[in-house]
């Protein structure tokens, strides 16, 4: 049997009738429906031809939504299953009948054309072999054509297993970056699902992909952040399983990861840099900084001072990422605007970089550097007009949302397409790479600014698992694929011997 590259799905398993009799979409099939349709393999919907022209209509409706075929089936005799052959046009590939319905004539039709039944229901009765799979739940599909696909393959593929928050999941998925069907460099993507036995879905794979800080509840920063971390129910087992189960490549270990839940943690890192510094190149540094535990600025200053620190200062929470307040920083221009600042605490007191709003967004996947500039927060002049404006002297923000930016700020998409040249990309490279040694991540982020005058390259932000959503997916996918399996390659190089 060849590798499944179709997929067909009878409505029996896909809808059901809301509490007024109308036809509706099982929540389960409609996550199934969304993986499928970026999933590599081409997928179609059937249902009975003689339906009322509602279901019939609402079946159309739903294959277009997910750019999905829609093959009516008139019955099950010879002729209907040919009319159901010839609307359909498959390639002759293995193809999956995903059903609930028990109709054994056209399944023996199917299966002998080549066909796979796999049939949706709990059914003691049903016997399976290789031609005819029972499932008991369709959130059972895809670890069924991926096991399928594994047994197909002469070399066999690395299944990734993956689990990140839906709307990342949707934002990688649509950029076709979790395939069903094996990618050029031999791999499977599988979602993971917190509401299936996790030991046994890991069994099942090469690699957990994660991004932990999706599943962060919260984090209690009078501890060491690690110890801090309240992670989901689903999160905890899937630690525990990770843990348990040795040989299983986690990308990336947790530990890797925590340093950049902390800013504290990630301007020590960024400190490190300072030492890098290449002869006859720009200066590549961390912001000066603060930490406080407190905003009692009467003793404040002569801290400030030792740290290097002059108004405007930007303030951002200790805690980076996976909490709803992470994001939520200010810019504070004199020393009275630390009462009442509602910025979480503890915080990170950084100097505010003069930059020209201009921010370059560094991507760094495996050996692959990536960069994309955007608009940033105009220079401190600018900032005092906001403030001005604003009322209140300190500018409160959430950096996911929207940055400040001057109404007369008047950089261009011009500018923004100018600043390449400004940037010293062999010197940033050359950092990305320490940076990926001592994080011993697969994918990560920084943010680097340009000090207008000095022209030093000032990195004030580290992210793991970001979205590089601006780096075209022709470059940004391959490389994807090609970090996680490199990353699998060094895992198996360098594990410790099976006992
Ligand atoms: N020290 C600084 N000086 C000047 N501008 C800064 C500084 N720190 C941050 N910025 C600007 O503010 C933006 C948000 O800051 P930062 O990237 O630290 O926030 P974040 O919440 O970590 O964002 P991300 O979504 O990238 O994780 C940066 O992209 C940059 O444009
Ligand atoms: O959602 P938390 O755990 O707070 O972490 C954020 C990261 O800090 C940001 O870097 C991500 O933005 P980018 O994916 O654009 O880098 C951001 O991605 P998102 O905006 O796609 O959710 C988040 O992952
Ligand atoms: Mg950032
Ligand atoms: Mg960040």
């Amino acid at each position: 049997m060849g590798a499944v590259r179709e997929v067909v799905l009878d409505e029996s398993v896909l809808f059901a009738e809301d509490a007024v009799g109308n036809p509706c979409l099982h929540p389960a099939s409609a996550s199934l429906l969304r993986r499928l349709r970026h999933s590599n393999l081409r997928v179609g919907i059937c249902y009975e031809e003689d339906d009322t022209s509602q279901k019939a209509s609402f079946v159309q409706g739903i294959a277009a939504t997910h750019s999905l075929d829609s093959i009516p089936l008139s019955g099950t005799d010879e002729d209907s299953l040919q009319k159901f052959l010839v609307a359909w046009n498959g390639t002759g590939s293995s193809c999956l009948f995903i059903t609930s319905r028990k109709i054994e004539l056209f399944f023996s039709k199917l299966r002998n054309i080549g066909w796979i039944i796999v049939y949706v229901g709990v059914d003691s009765n049903v016997a399976t072999d290789s031609g005819f799979i029972n499932i008991n739940t369709v959130q059972a599909v895809p670890i069924t054509i991926c096991n399928l696909n594994k047994m197909a393959m002469h070399e066999k593929p690395l299944v990734i297993g993956y689990i990140m928050k839906p709307s990342r999941e949707e934002d990688f998925s649509e950029r076709g970056a979790f395939p069903l069907y094996p990618t050029h460099n031999g791999l499977l993507f599988l979602p993971l699902s917190f509401e299936l036995p996790l030991a046994r879905q890991i069994k099942q794979v090469d690699v957990v992909l994660h991004k932990a800080t999706d599943e962060i509840i919260s984090i209690d920063t009078s501890l060491d952040f690690s110890n801090g971390i309240l992670f989901s129910k689903g999160m905890n087992e899937l630690k525990r399983n990770i843990e348990d189960i040795p040989d299983c490549c986690v990308i990336d270990s947790l530990n890797n990861i925590y340093p950049l839940l902390d800013r504290h943690k990630i301007q020590e890192i960024l400190c490190k840099l300072d030492e890098f510094n290449i002869k006859g190149h720009r200066k590549l540094r961390a912001p000066h900084f603060l930490k406080v535990d407190n905003y009692d600025y009467t003793c404040l200053q002569d801290q400030l001072s030792e740290a290097k620190l002059s108004f405007p200062m930007i303030v951002k929470p200790q805690v980076a990422c996976g909490v709803a307040d992470a994001h939520n920083m200010a810019l504070i221009f004199k020393i009275e605007d630390f009462e009442n600042l509602r910025v979480p605490l503890p915080a990170i007191i950084q100097e505010y970089i003069d930059h020209g709003s201009l921010l370059f967004k560094f991507y760094v996947l495996g050996e692959r550097v990536f960069h994309t500039v955007k608009k940033s927060m105009p220079n401190a002049t600018h900032l005092l007009s906001i403030s001005a404006k604003s009322g209140s002297s300190s500018i409160f923000f959430n950096s996911l949302k929207s940055l400040p930016v001057a109404q007369e700020d008047n950089i261009s998409a011009g500018c923004v397409e100018h600043s390449n040249h400004s940037i010293d990309l062999d010197l940033v490279s050359h950092a990305a790479k320490c940076l990926r040694k001592w994080l011993g991540l697969t994918i990560f982020g920084f943010d680097v600014v340009i000090e207008e005058g000095s022209r030093d390259h000032v990195i004030v932000d580290l992210n793991y698992l970001p979205s590089f959503k601006e780096i075209p997916d022709s470059d940004a996918i391959p490389a994807f694929w090609e970090a996680i399996k490199s990353s699998y390659e060094y895992w198996k190089a360098t594990r410790a011997p099976k006992p």
